[in-house]
């Protein structure tokens, strides 16, 4: 087992879908994967394998922000020999023509967090970006299925309530789409251990028009988001 993952080796798919919420690891895993077991229930962040199409898959929840998705993305790809990660989230959509429930997928990820400025001594504002294979067999995955997909940049927040007047607008002039709070972090330590990392998202929330999704809609277009990204993951 590893620091905060509680599986022997070999019990983790190469293959990983990565929801925040831990319940959401256990809802992907009891629908969409054959013969699912759990592997970890460390600090109840719980982690299961199974088969997708034949194919070994797990889901892996992160917990929210930055450093828990961190900690769970740096100890699949070098403790477990995870390659290939999706995170399957929900978002806050920031411009008007995008709805409830649509699906995003992030080409790249802004952030507030300090963490890639220390990781580079204040000297490079480096650009987490996603897999361009990944975000290509989910592009392809979502028209097969016909289910809308959003490509464009989200933002990595390190606060979820941010009091700062116009700030999503000045976002939203800049061509960013939707807030979340782990892409970035994914993005970076993917690229840093050489794994493939994709960001896929549902909008639980339209922060300009303030409507949010109820529970069973969330649920209902989490299905759209979590088939794209298995298509994906096993492409
Ligand atoms: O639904 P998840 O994957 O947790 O993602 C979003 O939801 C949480 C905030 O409610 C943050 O983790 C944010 O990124
Ligand atoms: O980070 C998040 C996730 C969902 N909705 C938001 O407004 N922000």
């Amino acid at each position: 087992m590893s620091t905060h993952i509680g599986a022997k080796p070999g019990e983790i798919a190469e293959r990983v879908l990565m929801p925040g919420d831990p319940l959401r690891a256990k809802w992907i895993a009891e629908t969409f994967l054959e013969g699912a077991t759990c592997y970890s229930t460390v600090r109840n962040m719980f982690g299961f394998t199974g088969t997708y199409q034949g194919v070994r898959v797990s889901v892996q929840g992160s917990g929210m922000g930055m450093p828990s998705a961190s900690i769970y993305t740096h100890e699949l790809i070098n403790e477990y020999g995870v390659n290939t990660l999706i995170r399957v989230g929900s978002c806050g959509a920031i411009t008007e023509d995008i709805g409830l429930r649509d699906v995003i997928a992030a080409i790249g990820a802004s952030t507030d967090s300090n963490m890639n400025r220390f990781r580079f001594d204040g000297l490079v504002d480096y650009a987490p970006v996603a897999d361009f294979a990944l975000l290509r067999s989910a592009v392809d995955a979502a028209e097969a299925r016909g289910i809308p997909m959003r490509v464009g940049p989200v933002f990595a927040a390190d606060a979820f309530y941010i009091e700062k007047e116009g700030f999503y607008d000045r976002l939203a002039d800049y061509g960013v789409l939707a807030v979340e709070m782990e892409t970035a972090a994914l993005y970076t330590i993917a690229a840093r251990y050489r794994a493939r990392a994709l960001t896929i998202l549902t909008v639980s929330d339209q922060l300009r028009t303030l409507q949010h999704a109820s529970a069973d809609e969330r649920q209902q277009t989490f299905s759209q988001m979590v088939e794209v990204a298995l298509d994906a993951v096993i492409s």
